[in-house]
């Protein structure tokens, strides 16, 4: 199982009616690996989701859940992960702990392990203090917490979380990270869907970016970051008289295309360690400067500039 993938997604196609929701998707997650699928509404992430984690057949196209053919060996292939989030289906009128204990004994487990296990996870998911009250008095923050330690009571080694943090507060969706990465550190991969770019930003090692049933994008976040464009510098000449003399230079010296408007330059740098060559030429020239701003492209960039969304 070394070199093995996690999941292995090839040509992958689902149709509804004329609507081709994924349209020929490859891509391959590794083990141990925070795979993050980004893409605006509509874009085939969820259907993507199903299909992968067999709850909708394909057309065409196959995937392999750790060399498992989910078409061919689809037991196997979901022994290898959990499900959470709008797929996790926890009884409302019953209390935490007895959820934890009927899905671990739906799970195969004793009832000597079942109940090791929910005490574990009670634990690991800070939910002791609230183990026996229904969930219909759960907070948003503790339903979530508790769906993901559902799918987790057989330790899967693949977990998908769709969505984990949509409507949570600031708070609980970074207590909701901590949790993801905790998980990491245990070895878990993961296929995790956001609508929060920075969401993906702070979790995702690789992120596929889905637009129209199509994959457009797949790489680091630094790596999507850096198709759009590099760093982009701003500053103000203190000198107006200067303006002509300072674009040349940028034009000639550094083959740079600077916007200015009034005294304002505006650039977008060819290379990262361009800065500090640009600010010791504007120094050696005697330009006085002000209103520095440095901007690294940021995910919402590569969201806007790869997709364009249904409508
Ligand atoms: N069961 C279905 N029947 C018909 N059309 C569907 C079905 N499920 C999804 N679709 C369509 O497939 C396309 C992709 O939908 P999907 O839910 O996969 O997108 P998504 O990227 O998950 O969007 P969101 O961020 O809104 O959840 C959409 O046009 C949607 O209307």
């Amino acid at each position: 199982m070394t070199n093995e993938n996690a999941i292995e997604i090839k040509n992958l196609t689902k149709k509804f009616g004329d609507n081709i929701a994924v349209n020929d998707i490859s891509f391959d997650v590794k083990p141990g690996e925070v795979f993050g699928l980004l893409g605006p509404n509509g874009a085939g992430k969820t259907t993507t989701l199903r299909m992968i984690t067999t709850l909708l057949k394909q057309d065409s196209g196959t995937i392999k859940i750790f060399g498992h053919d989910t078409a061919k060996e689809g037991k196997d292939a979901r022994s290898m992960f959990g499900l959470t989030g709008q797929y996790a289906s926890v009884d409302e009128d019953i209390t935490a702990r007895e959820n934890l204990m009927i899905f671990s004994r739906l799970n195969g487990l004793t009832r000597a392990q079942s109940k090791q296990r929910t005490e574990e996870l009670l634990s690991e998911f800070s939910l002791e203090n609230s183990a026996d009250k229904n969930l219909k008095d759960f907070s948003g923050g503790m339903r979530r917490r508790l769906d993901l330690a559902v799918s987790l009571i057989t330790r899967p080694a693949l977990i998908f979380l769709d969505e984990p943090t949509t409507g949570l507060d600031p708070r609980t969706r970074l207590q909701m990270w901590e949790t993801i990465r905790q998980l990491v550190k245990q070895g878990s991969t993961i296929i995790l869907t956001t609508q929060y770019l920075d969401e993906a930003d702070q979790l995702a090692d690789r992120i596929a970016v889905i637009d129209h049933g199509k994959l457009v994008k797949i790489g680091t976040p630094e790596e999507l970051k850096q198709c759009v464009g590099g760093t982009k510098l701003k500053f103000v000449v203190d000198d107006d008289g200067k303006i002509q003399e300072v674009e040349n230079m940028l034009n000639k010296q550094f083959s740079l295309n600077p916007k200015v408007t009034d005294n304002k330059v505006d650039l977008i740098l060819n290379k990262k360690n361009q800065l500090v060559a640009v600010l010791n030429a504007l120094d050696e020239d005697n330009i006085s400067t002000s209103h520095l701003v440095v901007e690294e492209p940021s995910l919402d960039d590569v969201f806007m500039s790869l997709t364009v969304g249904k409508n």
